[in-house]
């Protein structure tokens, strides 16, 4: 019961490493990017146990490398790369965890946490052409067409927070012509994790799962449940919170075969 699978692929992209010039000096302990989530940091509705450990060893240029064997010959000589922010995907079914883990991620390497049904809902609320366009295919719960899509993330990704920080991009792609596009762009993650649960626990944390619609906080009635009566009274479940929405294969929403239907 409970077992998450995390299937984690690198897709490590062979990135320029910048110029000596831009090494900023930093302790020598600093010269890899090292990082970790751990189950102990997560909530109930993730369970079973699992461990991503993030470990990106840099590679310096010879001038540096050689540097760092001299200071550790002669004394301290400190000049080291600042690691490149962290990219990260994330894709998984409705209710596989996405949300809780995008939190801790988010929380734990600072990253920006950009939702592409976030944006297309940003689009919305400010009424813009695309936000228009976008909700009609929103209602009908079929994908929104590329060229608003893609646009849309992409300018995301390239602003300057997302760029100084690092990203984690979530929703996007949900179809091979999205991730091509990406890939077109030159704009390549550092790993791609995929939470691939089982079809059984997913139907069971959608059935069971309650929105509280005065705090906006999600629960579980079996394994998170409202802290007393009052929230109990007044929780609701979200309309497509159902069996239904389950996919049927794992895995199914992560890239979508087709692009026309969510
Ligand atoms: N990458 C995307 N491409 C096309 N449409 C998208 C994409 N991401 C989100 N959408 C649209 O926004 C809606 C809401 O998406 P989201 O907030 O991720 O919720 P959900 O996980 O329930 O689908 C989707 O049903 C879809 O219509």
């Amino acid at each position: 019961m409970g077992s998450l699978g995390l299937a984690l692929s690198s897709m490590a992209a062979a990135r320029p490493t910048p110029s000596l010039a831009s090494f900023p000096s930093v302790p020598l302990s600093n010269n890899k990017y090292s990082a970790s989530l751990h189950s102990s940091d997560s909530l109930e509705t993730s369970r079973a146990s699992f461990c991503l450990e993030i470990s990106c060893h840099r590679r310096l240029p010879a001038e540096l490398r050689w540097k760092m064997s001299a200071a550790t010959r002669s004394g301290p000589v400190v000049a080291v790369a600042k690691p490149e922010p962290l990219k990260i995907i994330i894709s998984g079914a409705p209710a596989s965890g996405k949300g809780t883990q995008c939190e801790l991620i988010k929380k734990k390497y600072g990253l920006v946490h950009i939702a592409a049904g976030d944006l297309l809902r940003a689009e919305i609320a400010a009424a813009t052409e695309n936000g228009k366009r976008a909700k009609e295919y929103m209602e009908k719960g079929m994908l929104v067409p590329d060229e608003i899509v893609v646009t849309m993330v992409k300018e995301r990704l390239l602003q300057p927070d997302a760029q100084e920080n690092g990203w984690l991009l979530d929703g996007y792609p949900r179809s091979l012509s999205q991730a091509t596009a990406l890939e077109d762009l030159g704009i390549r993650p550092d790993l791609f994790i995929l939470l691939d649960v089982s079809e059984g626990i997913l139907i069971e944390r959608v059935v069971g799962r309650r929105l509280d619609p005065l705090t906006g906080k999600i629960y579980h009635l079996k394994y998170s449940p409202p802290e007393n009566d009052e929230i109990a009274a007044r929780l609701i479940q979200r309309f497509d919170d159902t069996e239904e929405k389950v996919p049927l294969m794992p895995g199914k929403v992560a890239i979508e075969d087709s692009p026309s239907e969510c």
